[in-house]
Order: C-alpha cells, then sequence, then structure tokens
C-alpha cells in the first residue's frame, strides 16, 4: 500500500515540503547559558553561555575584511537553503520503509487500520466466556490463525498472545492463574475482572487517527509505528543530494605517504558524515588540481549541494575561487571568523544549487562541515536544529584574538575536557572526540561554559544512523 499522503497534485505535493521546513524552527540562536545537554547526565551549570554572539573584536588586518562571524555563517547557510527549497519547489517522495529512516514526514502519518485491528489477547492463557469453571475445547487459538468459532457460557478455549478472541468471550484467564481438574474444567486461582487482558480493536487508534504530524523525523521507532499502522512507504521530504569533489594532486587512495604525497583524509570520511546529516551523497570525485576538471564537475552536477575538498585559499593551485567567478557564482560566504578552517567558503551557483568549499586541512575541513554544510543539509532535510546546550570546559583553553575556535573534546561528568593534538591538519583529537567545543575570541578559562556541537556519533541521537 501507497502512503495515503502522496498526492498527485504537485503543487499540493511542494506545500507539503513547504510546511515541513515550516515546522522546523529557525536557528534557536546562541546556547542558552546554562543549558546542559539534552540526553545526557550532566547538569547545566550557570556562567555565561559559549560561542561569540556578541560582536567580534574590530580585526586590524584586512587579509580578514570579508570573512563572516562563525555564527552568522552557520545563518547565512541556513537561510540559503530555505531560500534554496523554495526555489526547488522539492516534491515529497515516497520511500520505503527499510529506505526511511532519518528522513523527515512530509505528510501526516495518518492509521491506515484500528489498532489493534481486532480484539486480541493480551496474554497466553484461555479466552472464557462467563463464569467458571469452564469446559475447555480441545483445539486451542493462534496468533495469525482464522477467526475461531464463538465461545458458548461456561466454556473456554486455549488461546496465544496476539491471538483473535473468539466472539462472545467475555475475559482471558492467563496460564498461571488457571489449573483444570481431574475432569479437564478449568478454574480460575484468582478473581477473574470482565475483559481483562482482552485489547479491544481501536485501543491504541482508529483508522484515520493522527498519529505523527508532518515534520517528525522518521526514527527507527516511526517506522515500526508507521509498518503497524499499515504503512509501506513513508512520504518524506527527499535527502538533499551532495557531490564531493576532492581536490589536490598530492592525494594517495592507498597505501603509505610516499616522496611528498599524502593519504587523502577526506575522501573516506566525507560521504559517512555527511549521510549523517541527512544527505543522499551520490558521487566522490578526485579532481586533483585542475582547473577544467574542476570547472566540468561543478557545472555538470545536478546536486542540490556540492562540497569541495581544498583549494580555498589563494595558492597557486587553488583553483576554488576562480572556477566560483567564471561560472559567476555569487559568494555568499567568504571566509569565517573560526579556527581551524577560516578559508572556508559558501557559494550560490544557481537558485536551488549551493556549493560548500571545505579548506583541505582535516579539521578545517571539518569545521567548515559543521560551520556551514551542516545547517544547509538539515534544513533542506527539513530537520529541526538541535537544541544548543553549554557544558563547563574542564581545563582552559587559548583563544584566537578574533576568531571562534573549534576544538575537539571529550564529555565527562566534570565537564568538556579539551583534547590535544587539534590542529588543522590533525585528525587525531576528533577521532577521539565527543563534541566540539566553541571557543569564543580571548579563550577560555576552567569552568567557563562553552557552547558544544554534538557530533554525530556521539549524540545518541538518529545521528547515530549512518545510513
Ligand atoms: N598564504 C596563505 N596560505 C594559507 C592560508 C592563508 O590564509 N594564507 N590559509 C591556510 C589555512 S588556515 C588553510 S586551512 C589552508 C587551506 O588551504 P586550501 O583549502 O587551499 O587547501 P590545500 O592547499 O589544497 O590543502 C591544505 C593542506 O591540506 C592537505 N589536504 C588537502 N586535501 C586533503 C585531503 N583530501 N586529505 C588530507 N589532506 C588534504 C594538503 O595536502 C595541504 O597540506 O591554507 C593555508 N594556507
Ligand atoms: O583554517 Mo586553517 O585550518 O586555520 O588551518
Amino acid at each position: 500500500m501507497t502512503t495515503p499522503g502522496t498526492r498527485a497534485d504537485a503543487e499540493a505535493e511542494d506545500l507539503d515540503v513547504e510546511e515541513a521546513l515550516a515546522l522546523v524552527k529557525e536557528n534557536p540562536g546562541p546556547a542558552r547559558s546554562g543549558s546542559g545537554h539534552p540526553g545526557s547526565a550532566h547538569s547545566a551549570s550557570s556562567r555565561a553561555r559559549g560561542g561569540d554572539g556578541s560582536p567580534a573584536p574590530h580585526h586590524p588586518a584586512d587579509s580578514h575584511h570579508r570573512a563572516t562571524p562563525w555564527p552568522e555563517a552557520r545563518t547565512t547557510a541556513e537561510r540559503a537553503a530555505r531560500a534554496a527549497a523554495r526555489a526547488a519547489r522539492r516534491t515529497p517522495v515516497a520511500v520505503p520503509l527499510d529506505a526511511a529512516l532519518g528522513l523527515t514526514l512530509a505528510a501526516p502519518l495518518a492509521a491506515l487500520t484500528d489498532l489493534p485491528s481486532f480484539d486480541s489477547s493480551a496474554m497466553d492463557g484461555w479466552a472464557l466466556a462467563g463464569p467458571g469453571p469452564w469446559t475447555v475445547r480441545d483445539e486451542g487459538v493462534l496468533a495469525g490463525h482464522a477467526e475461531p468459532a464463538p465461545l458458548g457460557d461456561g466454556e473456554a478455549v486455549r488461546i496465544a498472545t496476539g491471538a483473535r478472541i473468539p466472539p462472545e468471550a467475555t475475559a482471558v484467564l492467563r496460564t498461571e492463574h488457571g489449573r483444570t481438574d481431574e475432569r479437564g474444567r478449568l478454574h480460575p486461582t484468582r478473581e477473574v475482572v470482565h475483559g481483562q487482558d482482552i485489547r479491544p480493536r481501536g485501543q491504541e487508534c482508529r483508522s484515520g487517527d493522527q498519529l505523527l504530524p508532518v515534520g517528525t523525523l522518521a526514527t527507527p521507532a516511526v517506522l515500526g509505528l508507521a509498518a503497524a499502522a499499515g504503512y509501506d512507504t513513508l512520504t518524506a521530504v527527499p535527502r538533499p543530494r551532495v557531490d564531493v569533489l576532492v581536490l589536490g594532486d598530492e592525494l594517495l587512495t592507498e597505501g603509505l605517504p610516499h616522496d611528498g604525497l599524502i593519504r587523502d583524509a577526506l575522501g573516506p570520511m566525507l560521504p559517512p558524515w555527511l549521510r549523517a546529516l541527512g544527505a543522499e551523497v551520490r558521487a566522490v570525485r578526485r579532481i586533483g588540481d585542475d582547473a577544467k576538471a574542476l570547472h566540468r564537475a561543478v557545472t555538470t552536477s545536478d546536486a542540490d549541494l556540492i562540497v569541495t575538498t581544498g583549494g580555498t585559499a589563494a595558492g597557486p593551485v587553488d583553483h576554488v575561487h576562480p572556477t566560483l567567478r567564471r561560472i559567476g557564482a555569487e559568494l555568499l560566504v567568504d571566509g569565517v571568523k573560526a579556527r581551524p578552517g577560516h578559508p572556508m567558503l559558501l557559494a550560490r551557483l544557481k537558485d536551488d544549487q549551493h556549493l560548500v568549499g571545505l579548506p583541505g586541512n582535516p579539521l578545517a575541513a571539518v569545521s567548515g562541515l559543521l560551520t556551514l554544510a551542516e545547517p544547509l543539509l538539515r534544513t533542506l532535510a527539513a530537520r529541526p536544529a538541535p537544541e544548543p546546550y553549554t557544558l563547563p570546559l574542564r581545563d582552559a583553553v587559548h583563544g584566537h584574538p578574533y576568531d571562534t575556535r573549534l576544538v575537539p573534546v571529550v564529555l565527562r561528568e566534570e565537564g568538556a575536557v579539551p583534547l590535544h593534538y587539534n590542529g588543522p591538519a590533525m585528525l587525531r583529537g576528533i577521532a577521539a572526540a565527543d563534541a566540539l567545543a566553541v571557543v569564543p575570541p580571548g579563550g577560555a578559562r576552567p569552568g567557563q561554559e562553552a557552547e558544544l556541537l554534538d557530533l554525530p556519533w556521539a549524540t545518541g541521537g538518529i545521528g547515530v544512523c549512518f545510513t
């Protein structure tokens, strides 16, 4: 059976995606002070929040003049996605349940059946009619079997949990609450209440009842409920499609680094991470430092988002800016006051197509992923923004004078513990981390609250599913 919310009328379907998007709160902004991790045992303290919601100090160097403050960069990415989703008039899709994990419902989940759909036994035991003792039928009733014959007064039948209740039955007696005498008659060992252990048809819902609204995230439990309620497919906001372009002539895809060549760390890291952010990754292409190939790859892609890695700076083979200029792309974010990752960028290629340029340094790429790609993909996928939260930092963290720092931390009872090996070219810290702490310009004292960005595998939420 197909989801009833899948309508032929394209206009109506567009409205459904709009509706799903509208339900997604705008970025709630800076983390509230003293807000502990929503799902952790950490209690909140009451210090001022982390992040750099306050205006960044004036930067003296003009090298930095275009750079966007970190919080604003995230808001810009989210707004760009809202505009793109409107422009693209994206139509909801009918997705089989086994492929729908992590999608957002674009139609309400209305029950296609009563639940339970028939009166059923809640326990293994006997279905009874009238007061005992009862004569017990020879043949029992199992789950999934045809409707049993009606019971006469004083009659009982063996019944399994989930089996259909025979017509005229008045109660179910659990196996452990009945005994049969030498003549085979059944006696209760405790009082029998009318209707006990019978799940009446429609107890959980009636056909047509709304079970979940538009905008609900398809969690494993939602998939289970949808199946129980008769669905084979869900009507969902389509996953944003992403193409990944890995730049750099120095990159190897296997073996040990040699002769100045290094392993590509981003090709293996980005696709599963992007999927955890709600994307469908279609292609991962290694472009080298070839401006022509980059131009071709960008202009022939029909992805909602192109993610490039490397080539964002101003070196001789940094082709991202020249390519964007050549195709007349609009730079929405050209550098962010963030460390690592300050050369990250966001460009609008078409009304419904964007490009996120991640710096080549691997931790700088992570920073760009969470600063620009995460809000963009989350919004396109109509996923709700994670509730911002703060925790005290166990140790002091050096700050950049003007920029926000994103520092890998592990979350412990005593707060967020900053990790070493957090340089832009290093993945050793982030690979051991639970979250990134947002350290405001100027740094943080021990005990100071810092906003935290959870990593998808550490949230314990839907993000753990790298579908
Ligand atoms: N003159 C300046 N030079 C640089 C600046 C600057 O402001 N002025 N910024 C530095 C910062 S900060 C960063 S971050 C990088 C960003 O550079 P690009 O995005 O142009 O990246 P590349 O130059 O291509 O590579 C940088 C670095 O990362 C390595 N890399 C690249 N791709 C990968 C990959 N897939 N896996 C592993 N490692 C990768 C590459 O070999 C370089 O070592 O620019 C600074 N320079
Ligand atoms: O942005 Mo770069 O990552 O500071 O190294």
